[in-house]
């Protein structure tokens, strides 16, 4: 369970083969037109599902590049499925792609994929010190 998140985020686990799987529904207050979300809270939440399978495997890493297909408007209040996996992994760099669908019929809203690299302990530190010098 992740908590009261406040993308909406509801359930989240790590299957035994490796790919994420998320159950989530848009708040109405992420409403961008009539009953559907803003394109942002879509990105958003892939961002944060991709993001979070690093996590997941106890590797701490930062979003580098985030593409995202609109397929379909994604209604607000309504059950969805995020699911996510790594593509490759080359280096510090992990490729992943995820996809949201909605429930129950699974059909495809939203498509992802990006770039996430892995960070040590002083990522936050660091930044700290470089905002300080600007
Ligand atoms: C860290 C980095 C992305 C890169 O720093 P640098 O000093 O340049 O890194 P460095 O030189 O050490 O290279 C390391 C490796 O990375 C590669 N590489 C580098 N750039 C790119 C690129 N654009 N695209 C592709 N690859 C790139 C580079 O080639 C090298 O590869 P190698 O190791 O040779 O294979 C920096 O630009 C940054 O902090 N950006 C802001 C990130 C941020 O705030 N994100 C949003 C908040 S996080 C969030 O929300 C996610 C979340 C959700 C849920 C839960 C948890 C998390």
């Amino acid at each position: 369970m992740t908590g009261a998140c406040r993308l909406g985020v509801e359930k989240e686990r790590l299957g035994d083969d490796g790919v994420a799987w998320f159950e989530l529904a848009c708040p109405r207050s992420q409403e961008g037109g009539p009953n559907v979300a803003h394109g942002g809270w879509t990105a958003s939440v892939m961002d944060e599902c991709l993001g979070h399978l690093p996590l997941l495997n106890r590797v701490l890493s930062v979003t580098a590049e985030l593409t995202v297909s609109f397929v379909k408007p994604v209604p607000v209040e309504r059950p969805v499925e995020v699911r996510a996996w790594v593509e490759r992994r080359e280096g510090s760099r992990w490729y992943i792609a995820g996809e949201m669908t909605l429930l129950p019929g699974h059909a495809v809203l939203a498509r992802a994929s990006g770039i996430w690299v892995t960070r040590d302990r002083g990522h936050f530190e660091r930044h700290e010190t470089w905002l300080a010098g600007q």
